[in-house]
């Protein structure tokens, strides 16, 4: 059973959980595309391809527009075109989730020491903070080339867990993909995941969260049982 009540951190994924950014990435997948010449796509399809990177992303994309395999030599070729459409274009369509700016806030009156944990690469994840004004939030900054291994390894979780002298029951994971949840449970760590982001179209309940959530105000009812339950034991 989960015990709400030992949370003392939180981890956080960026993308579909804080920020909606699908736009940004499927106008820089499109603008790469064009310059190779290549057919474009949806932003329905560019939804359901991100999740691992920006790497990935790309490689999902080729992949699609040449209907075959990607050879190594055209995803190296395509990348820095792809990394420099979405620099200048970070933030123009991208839009925090309703509440996320609040919430955030509230838990850091609280005291909850958090962290961002996403697969984006780290070069875009602190100036898209920075955009939002949210990044004061985050004592951590994990990017999916931060450390050797992205999620859904477990490392970035395991390298806060040790960073912040936690047992995995201490540690909160906040995701909108199935990488968040498996990532979590192989660190033994609770999760919650959010129903609203992106998640390859699957059903995130199917990944067994400890909670699932519709939106992002919901799970400070869920953080807050801790609160209560410290309030009473000091009692
Ligand atoms: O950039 C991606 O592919 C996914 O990013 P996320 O881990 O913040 O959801
Ligand atoms: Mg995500």
């Amino acid at each position: 059973m989960t015990c709400w009540k030992n949370i003392k951190a939180i981890a956080f994924d960026l993308d579909g959980t804080l920020i909606d950014s699908v736009p940004d990435l499927a106008a820089a997948t499109l603008a790469t595309l064009s310059e190779l010449n290549l057919p474009g796509c949806t932003e329905d399809q560019v939804r359901s391809w991100v999740g691992n990177g920006a790497q990935m992303l790309m490689s999902r994309a080729l992949t699609h527009a040449l209907d075959r395999e990607v050879q190594p030599d055209e995803l190296e070729h395509a990348m820095p075109r792809f990394m420099l459409h979405y620099q200048e274009n970070l933030q123009q369509h991208s839009q925090l989730y309703p509440y996320v700016k609040e919430i955030l806030a509230q838990l850091t009156a609280l005291g909850f020491p958090m962290a961002i944990v996403t697969n984006k690469p780290y070069r875009f994840t602190l100036p898209l903070l920075e955009a939002f004004d949210i990044n004061h939030h985050f004592s951590h900054v994990l990017g999916g080339d931060s450390l050797e291994r992205m999620k859904p390894d477990p490392m970035p979780l395991t390298h806060l867990l040790s960073h912040w002298q936690l047992e995995p029951d201490e540690l909160l994971m906040v995701g909108d993909s199935k990488n968040d949840i498996l990532a979590a449970k192989a660190a033994g760590i609770t999760s919650i995941g959010l129903t609203y982001g992106y998640n390859y179209g699957e059903d995130i309940g199917l990944s067994d969260p400890d909670a699932v959530c519709e939106k992002f105000s919901e799970i400070m009812a869920l953080v807050s049982s801790s609160l209560k339950a410290t309030e009473q034991e000091n009692v």
